[in-house]
């Protein structure tokens, strides 16, 4: 299949070559770039486009194709959301025109914010039966790493919902699919068939168990658009090198384990886009051509790919390696090649000028040993900055908080801790002495999460496992509304990775890092973990603190190594000189 498709894919890239010579030849027209339109619009052109993002031109949301009243109810429900961020004033309009996107750009640029409002905007599925009635079908489903992310996304879509006027049922807006004792299958599949949402948010297990027990209900048929956030988290892909056999060998392995546990997204996504793969493979038939209506073999197909009518797909990450970018474009089979656009925000300038230089994050490294805690030599002095104070860190028990003490002590008290006991010091000090109100510790991901909390228990720390509907008022207190309390009584939300992926918690002001996340080598994968961790902080000009506690020199060298390759330096933790 592949090897078709990429004969397909390689077709259309001959072409754009053509066009882009042929454009050369234009003079220029001014502005950043032009939208070649849509399936809609009637005047697709047949080509795979590539913008690189640049600074916003202060377009309004409503010249992006979103109508004014929707705007104003966004704006009402988000007063910090007044005009589009640069990549939002690329994505939206892609996103109504029905294009397939490739998307990559900064953490904290609004892409999923941008995701939210453009597909809010599509037009609502209405199906027409046989016996004359109509009813409503989902519209667009987006598939997120996490739940916490799923809940972050409903929130920010009733929070708008509210601001409508006349303000719909939200359920017939949004809904979410996501595992966990409190939200069974079953009640979440009656309230989807009573209900078809607008939106649907869901976790690609979720889904897959719902596609298993009662597939109609999902309407995958009629969807429009298929939208997955983290997308390199979501689809596995294996790093291809030119290098020995010995690699190779390697590489080989990678690639078979991935062919037999794909992960529940490629799965996913492979069978919505069956029908494409089938297309793919479909000879030309001159036949068929008649009237004459096609110039070329490439417009037949393209013709075939609108009849076929398959959702549009956006798939987007902060980070797109370029295996994964190959294999999504030329070989996944899920892209519709005549009608696909990239979008990378500008990451070459702000790593030209320091991963750092527009954003307001400190990035430190601090060793911790029997003897001492300090910084990481070589680390530079934080740039002079009016602090908030921390306050005293309360210890008393709070909604979602480790309630079963003694069932913990018991499970914990008589085990060796896994955790290195001088850095777990140094993470409490660092989150007393400098967190005014919320911090997230990332621990690695083999790691146990509730043993972590409770031992930071144990030392008087107010930690919690990160869970955002257990926060306070169902989510509400970590998503917006909760930063008075939690001033009163700063948090410490212990996670994973995994489980902190594209999560936007605005009171959060320090990330520590427990260790180097991903395993001990430092490569793309290492790199790719930091940006995430990192970009839980510092996001829309609002300062951040990123603080890594290691056991000794030589992993604090690999964070180094890990921030110069993002053109970032360590700066001092003033309380460990
Ligand atoms: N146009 C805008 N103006 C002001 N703030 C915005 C705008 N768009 C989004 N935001 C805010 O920026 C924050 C980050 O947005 P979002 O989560 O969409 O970023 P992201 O690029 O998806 O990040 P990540 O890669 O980490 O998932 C959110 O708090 C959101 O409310």
């Amino acid at each position: 299949m592949s090897s078709t498709y990429e004969a397909y894919a390689e077709a259309l890239a001959k072409r754009k070559a053509s066009k882009v010579a042929a454009s050369a030849r234009q003079p220029a027209r001014g502005g950043a770039r032009t939208n070649s339109g849509g399936e809609h619009a009637g005047e697709n052109e047949n080509e795979n486009e590539e913008h690189v993002g640049g600074p916003a031109r202060g377009l309004s949301f409503p010249a992006l194709g979103l109508d004014p009243a929707f705007v104003r109810a966004v704006q009402t429900a988000f007063p910090n959301v007044q005009v589009p961020t640069g990549i939002q004033e690329q994505l939206i309009p892609e996103i109504l025109a029905g294009k397939d996107i490739l998307l990559r750009d900064a953490t904290g640029s609004g892409k999923s914010f941008g995701l939210v409002l453009a597909l809010l905007s599509k037009p609502r599925i209405v199906i027409h039966e046989t016996n004359g009635s109509t009813r409503r079908a989902i519209t667009a489903l987006v598939v997120v790493p996490h739940r916490d992310l799923a809940l972050q996304l409903h929130h920010w879509i009733e929070r708008l919902v509210s601001a409508m006027r006349p303000a719909p049922a939200a359920a017939s807006i949004v809904q979410v699919l996501v595992r966990g004792a409190d939200r069974p299958l079953d009640s979440a599949l009656a309230a989807l068939r009573a209900t078809p949402p607008h939106v649907l948010v869901c976790t690609p297990q979720a889904l897959q168990e719902a596609l298993r027990v009662d597939r109609a209900a999902l309407q995958l048929d009629t969807l429009r658009a298929v939208a997955v956030d983290e997308v390199d988290y979501l689809v596995e892909t294996v790093a291809r090198k030119e290098v020995g056999k010995s690699f190779q060998r390697a590489f080989e392995k990678a690639v078979r384990k991935v062919a037999r546990h794909p992960g529940p997204t490629r799965e996913i996504l492979d069978a919505i886009y069956a029908p494409r793969r089938t297309l793919v493979q479909r000879p030309y038939v001159p036949e068929e051509d008649k009237a004459g209506r096609w110039d070329s073999v490439e417009e037949w197909r393209s013709e075939k790919e609108r009849e076929v009518g398959l959702p549009q797909l956006i798939l987007s990450s902060a980070t797109l390696r370029v295996h994964l970018k190959d294999y999504l474009f030329s070989e996944s089979g899920w892209l519709n090649p005549y009608n696909v656009v990239k979008i990378m925000g500008d990451t070459s300038n702000a790593k030209r000028n320091g991963w750092n230089a527009d954003r307001r994050i400190l990035h430190s490294v601090v060793i911790a040993s029997d003897t001492e805690i300090r910084n990481i030599d070589g680390a530079v002095a934080a740039p002079a900055e009016k602090k908030e104070s921390a306050e005293t860190s309360g210890t008393e028990d709070e909604e979602g908080a480790v309630d079963s003490k003694g069932y913990y002590n018991e499970k914990y008290g008589q085990t060796a801790s896994p955790f290195d006991a001088n850095a777990l010091e140094a993470i409490a000090t660092g989150f007393a002495l400098d967190v005014p109100s919320v911090a997230l510790l990332v621990i690695p991901s083999s790691a146990p999460v509730q043993r972590a909390v409770w031992e930071l228990r144990e030392m008087g720390v107010n930690a919690e496992t990160l869970d955002v509907e257990a926060s306070g008022r169902g989510g509400a207190y970590l998503l917006g509304s909760g930063v008075d309390v939690m001033r009163a009584n700063p948090r410490l939300l212990v996670a994973t990775l995994a489980s902190t992926r594209g999560l936007d918690l605005p009171a959060l002001t320090h990330v520590f890092v427990l260790g180097l996340a991903e395993g001990p080598h430092v490569n793309g994968r290492s790199v790719d973990a930091y940006v995430h961790i990192a970009g839980r902080v510092g996001r829309f000009g609002r300062a951040g603190r990123v603080v890594s506690v290691v056991g000794g020199e030589a992993e604090g060298a690999k964070v180094e190594r890990i921030l110069t390759t993002l053109g970032a330096r360590p700066v001092r933790f003033e309380h460990f000189d």
